[in-house]
């Protein structure tokens, strides 16, 4: 049987504006998202029984990860925060039945999850990791990337799933301006390489719970000085026009956030922000041995408490490993 793996990229909404509060319970966004190499991995085969079997872990161990976010693991169990479900609830699982269903397989699927990515950070990890096991379902089924179907499938799962599949294309794009809910997507082809701090605080937040918080802007900002300035590269401009309209209600929830931010700016990174509905804050670093120093610096002053990692933008949809057996 073959086996297909991918590593499932973060992502970043540098640019995060909500013009309208639409009827079907979600929000009209206009965000610009980059992906980032903080990455989960997946591994797939197909199985003759017609089910999904999803197993999870945390990489390299929950232990690990745990200790940077100060969880006690002592009694043997895993911390309610790095719970990771494994049933119908998982989007990978949603993503490969709805892969099923719409395309008539009566087959299964076995995968392996390994989770580097938090949750409930506004880092797109379920949704990356659904959008690359409907890739790798597709790869199995030897089904065309770039099928309008399977775009339909992932925007039927979440509203950011779209962004990973990277329009399908054999180089896929490392940004895209998104908007309706998420789903309408158009990869741009300039983003400079940017290095980056992020940020996980040990606590989630529920997008659901911070969009309910939102005053929805009475003149929301348009995302074109952002566009412009990301197409001439110009960092300064790009800088000042970041924004994350959902910053006030994730601050409302979690007050804390703001001494985060406040500690990646004090070590000089500019601008710092939000990603998605939070909890984690990134900053935008000048280089990678800068992004590096900091992480150094900031891992003696809020460890255990918060996972830090230095990130690097990279391609949305990550390329497939086939290994036939
Ligand atoms: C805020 C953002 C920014 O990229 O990212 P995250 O913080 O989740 O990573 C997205 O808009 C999140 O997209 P996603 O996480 O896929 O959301 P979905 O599963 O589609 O929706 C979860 C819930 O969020 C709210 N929601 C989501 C998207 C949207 N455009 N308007 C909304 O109001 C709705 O209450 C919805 O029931
Ligand atoms: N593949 C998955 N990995 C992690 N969490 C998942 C997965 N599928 C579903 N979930 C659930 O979805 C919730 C939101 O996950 P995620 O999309 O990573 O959040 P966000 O993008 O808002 O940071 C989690 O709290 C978790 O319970």
């Amino acid at each position: 049987m073959t086996v297909v793996r991918t590593s499932p990229p973060a992502k970043l909404n540098l640019f995060l504006e909500i013009p309208a509060r639409r009827d079907d319970g979600y929000h009209e966004i206009d965000t610009v998202m980059v992906a980032i190499d903080w990455r989960d991995e997946l591994e797939i085969e197909p199985i003759p029984q017609g089910r999904i079997e999803l197993t999870a872990s945390w990489l390299p161990s929950v232990e690990s990860i745990a200790g940077e976010l100060g969880l006690d693991t002592s009694d043997g169990r895993v911390p309610e925060l790095l719970r990771i479900p494994t049933d119908g609830s998982n989007l990978v699982v949603r993503a490969l039945d709805a892969f099923r269903a719409t395309f008539g397989v009566k087959t299964g699927f076995r995968v392996r999850l390994g989770k580097r990515i938090p949750a409930g950070a506004g880092m797109g990890g379920a949704s990356s990791d659904a959008a690359h096991a409907i890739s790798c379902a597709a790869q199995i089924h030897q089904i065309d990337n770039s099928s309008r179907v399977l775009h339909e499938i992932a925007a039927s799962i979440g509203s950011d799933v779209p962004f990973f599949l990277g329009g399908g294309g054999p180089e896929s794009a490392v940004a895209a301006r998104a908007t309706g809910r998420g789903e309408r997507l158009l990869p741009l082809q300039i983003c400079p390489l940017i290095h980056f701090v992020v940020a996980y605080p040990s606590v989630s937040l529920s997008t659901a719970g911070v969009y309910a918080q939102l005053n929805v802007p009475q003149h929301p900002v348009g995302s074109a000085s952002f566009l412009q300035a990301m197409d001439r590269e110009d960092r300064e401009s790009m800088g000042r026009a970041m924004m994350n309209r959902l910053s006030e209600p994730a601050l409302k929830i979690l007050p804390q956030l703001s001494e985060l931010l406040e500690s990646l700016w004090q070590c000089g990174l500019q601008p710092c922000q939000l990603t998605g509905s939070g909890s984690a804050c990134f900053g935008i670093a000048k280089d990678a041995e800068q992004a590096k120093d900091i992480v150094k610096r900031l891992k003696t002053e809020l460890q255990p408490g918060v996972l830090l990692r230095v990130a690097r933008t990279v391609p949305a949809a990550t390329p497939i490993e086939i290994e036939p057996s």
